[in-house]
């Protein structure tokens, strides 16, 4: 099938280059000339492990780039792969989307045939027939159900493994309200489920899809939320949180997965998806306290860890080492990376700080241009009075000499990655 992709961000990019290899001829329609230019020359605008290959092999053939909306005339569906941020009280921000479906929907005013607009994005649920299918309509003078159709496709991905996530899906799944979307959506996934190793499809409505993805997202912040909780009762009593946490994973129904305790949950989707339902929920009056209560949580989880810093180091003109600015491993995104409120309290108490992250660097000075920053965590160590350990990095793991060169060396761990040394003074955060 032909496809094209609005946006080519972190999912654009990633669903572009998978829908490719599965054998669909796919455009990406980007307003950035820089992603475009970067796409087109066969490189990766993001770093995500196994995409630059996926991009080289395609691009100049199944795959290409462009700022031009008229590509979408050459193609059977469309997918919206378009940022939904927050407001600042937590609301979703449609108005990136909306910019793009007037784009869109301007340029379907040409099409003849039947076209098939997918929400990719995440967006709470009625935003696709309410807000997305109204602006469409308007700006191509079509009706949807005659013309073209729309539906939701919400995306599970993770950076860091998103390539292998898309491909090998637990689920995927499709929102439509009409005989023909359904189709035009099995149509696009069947080539993916059939290499899948064991993809569950779930064919749905529309704002049972929008649903599905804010369930599924709140759900897992919650469990994080939850496990930060009990870890931290762990060590008020010094119970060895990992023993209990690997213990209760055996549970087949709790699972072993998303048990890990620490800094808490930070990223370009958690903090603002969870944000989005709980303000949704309070439009159409609920209070979601479950939700509440694992932000509220989430949030104290920095203050602890700068509260167990501050029982061994004052940091008013301390030299502290940040080991970790991506707000996960295996990407280079800092979106909401836990290292943003850790080094804002960092500088509001005085202190003086490095940071060092192996990919995530030149994105983190953008936000911080006025810190230190290292070429290698060894780097960062030397001559720091403390570290804290925000990212699991699997080379934090195997630091170990490296403490040698701090002052008098205090580590405080957010994810507990770190070998313990009995001459060092080192805390876990839970
Ligand atoms: N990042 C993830 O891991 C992830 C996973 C699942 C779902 N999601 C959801 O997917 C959506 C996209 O997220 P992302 O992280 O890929 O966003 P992103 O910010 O990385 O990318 C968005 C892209 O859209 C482009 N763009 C902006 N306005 C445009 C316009 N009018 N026309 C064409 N292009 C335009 C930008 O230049 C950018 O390249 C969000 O709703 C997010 O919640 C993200
Ligand atoms: O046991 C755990 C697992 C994760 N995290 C933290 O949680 C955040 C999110 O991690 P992860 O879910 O692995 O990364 P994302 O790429 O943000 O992926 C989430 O958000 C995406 C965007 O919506 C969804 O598509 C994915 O399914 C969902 O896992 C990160 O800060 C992690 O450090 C923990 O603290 N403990």
């Amino acid at each position: 099938m032909k496809l094209s992709i609005i946006g080519s961000g972190y999912v654009g990019t990633t669903i572009a280059a998978c829908f490719a290899e599965v054998g669909h001829d796919v455009v990406n329609v980007d307003i950035d000339e820089d992603v475009v230019a970067t796409l087109n020359s066969g490189e990766s605008p993001i770093h995500e492990p196994g995409l630059d290959d996926l991009i080289e092999e395609h691009a100049g053939d199944r795959l290409r780039a462009t700022t031009d909306y008229e590509a979408v005339l050459d193609t059977d569906a469309t997918f919206l792969a378009l940022s939904t941020p927050s407001t600042d009280d937590g609301h979703i921000d449609l108005s990136i989307m909306e910019a793009a479906a007037e784009s869109l929907g301007a340029t379907l005013a040409e099409k003849d045939d039947y076209h098939l607009v997918v929400t990719k994005s995440t967006v709470v649920p009625t935003t696709t027939e309410e807000v997305i299918a109204p602006v469409l309509e308007e700006a191509s003078g079509k009706r949807v159900g005659e013309g073209f159709d729309v539906g939701m496709n919400p995306e599970f991905l993770r950076e860091g493994s998103a390539v292998e996530d898309f491909l090998d899906p637990d689920k995927v799944v499709l929102g439509s309200q009409t005989d023909r979307a359904a189709e035009t959506l099995r149509a696009v996934f069947d080539p993916l489920v059939e290499q899948a190793s064991d993809a569950a499809v779930v064919e749905t409505g529309i704002r049972e899809a929008e649903m599905i993805k804010y369930a599924n997202n709140a759900f897992l912040a919650a469990k994080i939320s939850l496990v930060n909780d009990l870890a931290n009762i762990c060590k008020e009593y010094d119970v060895d949180s990992s023993e209990v946490l690997d213990a209760i994973g055996l549970d087949s129904r709790i699972g072993s997965e998303f048990l890990g305790a620490g800094v808490g949950w930070g990223g370009s989707c958690f903090p603002k998806d969870v944000a989005a339902i709980v303000a949704a929920a309070r439009d159409v009056g609920y209070e979601p306290a479950m939700l509440e209560a694992a932000v509220a949580v989430n949030d104290r989880q920095p203050v602890r860890m700068l509260d167990i810093l501050r029982d061994h180091v004052d940091p008013s003109g301390a030299r502290v080492a940040v080991l970790g600015l991506a707000f996960k491993p295996g990407t280079d995104d800092v979106r909401n990376s836990r290292a943003i409120p850790l080094i804002d309290a960092l500088l509001d108490a005085g202190a003086d700080v490095v940071g060092y992250d192996p990919v995530a660097t030149e994105n983190f000075r953008e936000k911080f241009p006025d810190i230190d920053y290292a070429d290698s965590a060894g780097a960062a160590l030397d001559g720091a009075d403390a570290a804290l350990v925000v990212t699991d990095w699997d080379e934090f793991a195997a630091l170990y000499d490296e403490f040698d060169a701090m002052n008098e060396p205090v580590v405080v761990d957010g994810r507990s990655i770190v070998t313990r040394r009995d001459d060092i003074v080192y805390e876990s955060l839970v």
